[in-house]
Order: structure tokens, then sequence, then C-alpha cells
């Protein structure tokens, strides 16, 4: 990688602008330009033939002014300590911008899950969890599933940490399993509360969505919910779709439930009736009202930016776009919903799985829906205010409303 596609530099090079915009002192700028506490691990699991397998581990807690750390777990070859910490970074204004009482953390272990089977899954996520337990929990961090991470995992770790502790602790994880103190409404949360940013957004700009198009990078947790409710309750018609094997294109349509459906059937997205292939880099350059990038960072860049042609584009991804190809996307009118505001709902939906947790009462999922709906409705309005006000595009708009929110949880406790 690169040094300038390293996203924790470009999380750097983010906070920096928004630093000098909003005249923080150099302290602040300092603390917040750096991780707290990290953590890293190294650990031993055995293999289904019974030979033993090392594999590496990180948890970042980037900042805990506003709350507990809080954030997911990703399982990804690529997978870097730098990669976390930008994560964590993203976190800590993701949690801010939606005004929830947590801070920002994440964590990661390097390996590829579709190489493992379900047994090998479940012996590495219990060895993360007993690598990490005692900087876990309510008060302190709360993980949370992210790429090739699932509610099975979260369940398993769930349950290590209950035999480590000897009592139930439900609240010590999130996007667990509904029968076992999950939420309802976790599962679409990211895409959901993305949809509801799309909505606002179209609104704010005038952007008629109803019968127009959206393509969508990415076809797992995000990218599937994005297809099924950008189609429901926006009425955007779905032309192409892509996972890590590469995409499918109709201009005429694709059946949202039906290409799900076959994902989920065939594992991949490749020989759905009715489609031609594309690529993941030909179908970011589609003719459509919003993309979705709902894979992974780095994939709008300089090089590409000016071929973009969607009108709006709805980050479901965290870090998909990096700063420089901010800056033309701005120039070329180009609407950003940037990814630590749009995909906030996934976080949003954690945070009330905690509050159920702690009350041990759990909510019908019109309660999820509503609330998540105002959450991520006032978290865009004060976004789009400031940059209509600034006249900055929106990622700086959403970082100026975020970072100002912890810095001044950093002064109100004294550390600046
Ligand atoms: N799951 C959650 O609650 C949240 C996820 N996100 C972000 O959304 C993005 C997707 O995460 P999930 O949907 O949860 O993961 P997932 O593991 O459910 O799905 C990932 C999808 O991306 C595809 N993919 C992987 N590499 C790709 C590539 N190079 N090109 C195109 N597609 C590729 C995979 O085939 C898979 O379909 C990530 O950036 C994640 O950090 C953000 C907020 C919350
Ligand atoms: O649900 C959570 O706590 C965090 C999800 C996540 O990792 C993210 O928003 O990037």
């Amino acid at each position: 990688m690169s040094e300038a596609l390293n996203p924790f530099k470009i999380a750097q090079k983010q906070l920096d602008r928004a630093a000098e915009r909003l005249g923080l002192d150099p302290a602040t700028h300092e603390l917040l330009r750096w991780p707290m506490r990290e953590y890293a691990f190294t650990l031993p699991v055995k293999m289904d033939d019974g030979t033993t397998r090392v594999f590496h581990g990180f948890r970042v807690h980037y900042n805990t002014a506003r709350g507990p750390a809080k954030g997911g777990l990703r399982w990804h070859p690529d997978e870097t300590l730098d990669t976390v910490r930008a994560l964590a970074a993203w976190m800590t204004w993701k949690t801010s911008v939606v005004d929830i009482p947590l801070g920002g953390g994440k964590g990661g272990i390097v390996c590829n899950p579709k190489e493992l089977s379900e047994t090998e899954k479940e012996r590495l996520a219990r060895a993360y969890m007993r690598a990490i337990a005692q900087a876990l929990g309510v008060t302190r961090d709360v993980p949370a599933p992210d790429v090739y991470t699932t509610p099975q995992i979260m369940a398993w770790m769930m349950d290590e940490y209950e035999m480590i502790m000897g009592e139930h602790h439900p609240g010590v994880i999130t996007g667990k399993p509904v029968p076992i103190g999950g939420s309802k409404g976790r599962n679409d949360a990211t895409a959901r509360g993305g949809i509801y940013v799309t909505r606002e957004a179209a609104r704010a700009y005038g952007i008629e969505l109803d019968g127009h198009t959206m393509a969508v990078q990415g076809f797992g947790n995000a990218g599937q919910f994005a297809a099924l409710l950008g189609e429901q309750l926006l009425g955007l018609k779905l032309v192409a779709a892509s996972d890590s094997k590469g995409g499918v294109y109709n201009p005429k349509g694709i059946d949202a439930r039906a290409l799900v459906d076959y994902k989920l059937q065939n594992g991949s997205l490749q020989g759905f009736p009715d489609t031609e292939p594309i690529s993941n880099e030909d179908l970011l350059e589609l003719d459509v009202t919003v993309l979705f990038p709902a894979a992974l960072e780095n994939v709008i860049t300089e090089k590409n930016a000016s071929k973009i042609r969607a009108q709006m584009i709805c980050e479901l991804a965290n870090g998909p776009t990096t700063p420089d190809a901010d800056d033309i996307l701005f120039d070329k009118g180009v609407i950003v919903l940037p990814d630590f505001l749009a995909n906030a709902g996934g976080v949003t939906v954690s945070y009330f799985e905690q509050v159920q947790n702690t009350y041990n009462f759990y909510w019908e999922l019109k309660e999820v829906h509503w609330r998540l709906d105002e959450k991520m409705t006032r978290a865009f309005r004060s976004v789009y205010d400031m940059g209509i006000r600034e006249k900055i595009h929106l990622r700086e708009a959403a970082y100026l409303v975020s970072v100002a929110r912890v810095a001044e949880a950093c002064k109100l406790r004294g550390w600046v």
C-alpha cells in the first residue's frame, strides 16, 4: 500500500483540515491525531487437522472522551494496524456526529475467513476474546461486526466473555443474534441509516429518487440491504451490483430481492440471469443517481474521481474516497454523503442494543426504526447546515461538527 493510500494517514489528513478550520489548539489537535490506547495480539489457534496456526490481531481505543470505545471487528487478509487505527478514528467521529454517548474503537484479525471452517472460526473468535477480555465491557469498550464478521461470531465472543466473568454480560458486544440479546433491526441498520440520510439529502438538494437508478459496490451486509431498502423506501432501481469476485449489470433494472437470494445461495453474483458482467471499477463510473460504495477503502481516488457520473454517493463503506478525490467530486458538483455520517446507522442501533441489554427490556422493530430515523435525520441536518454555512463539502462539514464535540469533551475533562 502506498503511503498516500494509507488509511490512517488519510484519517489524520482529514482531521488536520478540520483542526485548522476549527482553530483547535495544538495539544487538542495532537491528542485527536492519535489513538489513546492500542493492543496487538498473537493468537495460536488449533486447526481442524490438528496443526496450530498463529494469527495476529489488534484492538484500538481511539478516543474515549465522550464515552466507552465502540466499533466493529474486521477479519480480513489485508488488515493492518494502520487500517484499524483509521477505522477507530472514523468511529470516534461517527459516534459524535450522531451524538450518542460513546467513543471510538475498532479491532481486527489478519485472516481469510473464507479459508476457515466454522469450528476454526469459533476457536479464533474465542482466542481473540480471551486476549482482549480485560479491556472490554460496557464501561470500557464494546465491539461489533464489520467486514467478514457475523452475528454468530459475536455470539461466540459474548459466550467466551461470560465464561471468563462467570456471569451474564450481553452488552459486552453488539450485533448479536436476536435470541441472545441482539436488537431487532441491527441486521439492516447500516444500510437503513444510509437510506434515511440519502432521503434527507435528496430533499435538501432537490434530487428526484423515485424511479431513478442506483449501483452498489460490495454485496454483503451493508450492500445487500442498501439494494433492498433503496428499492423499498426510496423507489430506486438497482442497475448494478458487485462483490469481491466482480459484478453484474442491467440498465433496465435488477430485482434486488432476487439478486440477494442468488448471492446467498451461490456465494457470488456471477451468472445472475439477464445481466452482463461488470468490473468493480466500471461500476463506480456508471451514470446513476445514487452510488453506494459498500466494500472497502480507497476505491474513489484522484485517478477515477473525474469519471464518476453519479449525482450522489452514499458512502456505506468506511473510507472509500481519498481527500484528493473529495475535492474533485466537490468541484464537479457530486454530492458525497460521507462515511461516518452515512454509515452511522449500524453503530446507532448497536447503541440501542446496549441500552436494551442494560435494561434487560427489548424494543419492537418500529421503535428501533423511528429512533434511528430521528438520529440520522438530525445528524444529516447538522452536517448539511454546517456545509451551507461554511461553503464546504459534507465530509469537511461532518468533521467540523464531530471534532468540535470530541474536543469539547476532552476540554471539559481537563485533558487539554
Ligand atoms: N456491518 C456494519 O455494521 C458496518 C459496516 N460498515 C462498512 O461497510 C463496508 C462493508 O461492510 P459489511 O457489509 O459489513 O461487510 P460484509 O463482510 O458483510 O460484506 C463485504 C462485501 O464486500 C465485498 N468485497 C470485498 N472486497 C471487495 C472488493 N475489493 N470489491 C468489491 N467488493 C468487495 C464482499 O464480497 C462482500 O460482499 C465496510 O467498509 C465496513 O467497514 C460501516 C458501518 C457499519
Ligand atoms: O456497531 C458498531 O458498534 C460499529 C460498526 C462499525 O464497525 C462501523 O460503524 O464501522
